[in-house]
């Protein structure tokens, strides 16, 4: 658990962070959303002591972090920003080997683990012998998110870690960073100005502004609790961005089972890894407000009002 308590931070004259306070639990995916200069990446930093506050505290797991020693601190947290920033002079696997060595890994145990890590992040193993100029921005990114699981961190801060990235590898990469999450549980600080990102990604979103909290909690929370003024610092595509995490266990529950044969022609069939969104543009695209669906071994009836009913509840 990372515990932030009113923390102060200034660059010279220029205030950043003024007593500022959060707390994210473990096994947290933590997204802090806000625009440029609002001093997410301050934080990110004081976190892993790469900057040290003017005052106020930041504890880890109850322990104050000017209590550990800042190597033993960094093992403990990942750290991946934007672009990957690979050691150029040094190939895939050195790149993902940092911290193993320096942590004095015999080459076996480094060797399986660069093994493990290409596999997680989806790369082959003939990836560890190239070059950072010999990869794609995607590729590189997942060197980099590699990199910073080698030691098996129980934190993960991450920094716009696919900012520089296409939308369709971005979205490639937001899906296999959420399967990895599945698999290891981190508790993971993610810095990003893309509220698309945010809200498919955070299980807990934090919203800054100038420095501050503005709102806090899952992302159908904070809609749903949210101020005019909050609503339009989101922005509309947040709500369409919502319809992502709605999956089809959550909208089953407010469809109506017919009496129709699977095998009938004319029906869509949507799997469990469909989305709300899928359905919605499915209707939208036919002009339909009504849907019969294939789903599993049954035929659903799905109505505009079903979609609308399940928004409530969304998967969390
Ligand atoms: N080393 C520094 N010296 C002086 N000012 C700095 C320094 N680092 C950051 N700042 C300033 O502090 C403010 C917050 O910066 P920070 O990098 O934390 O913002 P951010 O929210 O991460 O922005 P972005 O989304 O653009 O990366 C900005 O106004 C920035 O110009």
């Amino acid at each position: 658990m990372i515990d932030i308590k009113s923390v102060y931070k200034s660059y010279g004259e220029q205030p950043v962070l003024t007593g500022f306070d959060l707390s994210i639990e473990e096994g947290q995916l933590c997204m802090l959303l806000g625009p440029s200069g609002c001093g997410k990446s301050t934080l990110l930093k004081l976190i892993n002591r790469l900057i040290l506050p003017d005052s106020g505290s930041i504890l880890v797991d109850g322990i104050p972090i000017e209590n550990v020693a800042p190597e033993i601190l960094r093992r403990n947290m990942g750290y991946a920003i934007q672009g990957a920033a690979l050691f150029p002079h040094m190939r895939v696997a050195e790149n993902i080997a940092v911290v193993p060595q320096l942590m004095n890994w015999s080459k076996e145990k480094t060797a399986s683990r660069i093994q493990e890590l290409l596999d997680l992040v989806g790369l082959p193993s003939s990836f560890a012998k190239k070059y950072p100029y010999q990869l794609s921005g995607g590729e590189a990114q997942r060197v980099g998110v590699a990199r910073a699981l080698a030691a098996d961190p129980a934190i993960l801060l991450l920094d716009e870690p696919f900012g520089a990235l296409d939308p369709v590898s971005r979205l490639q990469l937001q899906k296999s960073f959420l399967e990895i999450q599945q698999k290891l549980k981190k508790t993971v600080v993610f810095v990003t100005h893309d509220v698309g990102e945010a809200v498919r990604m955070a299980d807990f979103l934090v919203l800054l502004k100038d420095g501050k909290v503005v709102a806090k909690g899952h992302p159908f929370d904070i809609i749903r609790e949210a101020e005019n003024t909050i609503r339009d610092f989101l922005g509309n595509s947040y709500t369409l961005e919502l319809l992502e995490r709605i999956t089809m266990e959550d909208l089953v529950r407010h469809a109506t089972p017919m009496e129709l044969d699977v095998h009938s022609s004319g029906l869509m069939t949507l799997s469990s890894e469909s989305t709300c969104k899928e359905l919605l543009s499915f209707m939208l695209m036919n002009g339909k407000n009504e849907l019969l669906v294939k789903w599993n071994d049954q035929v659903l009836r799905f109505r505009f009002e079903d979609i609308l009913a399940s928004f409530g509840g969304g998967n969390r």
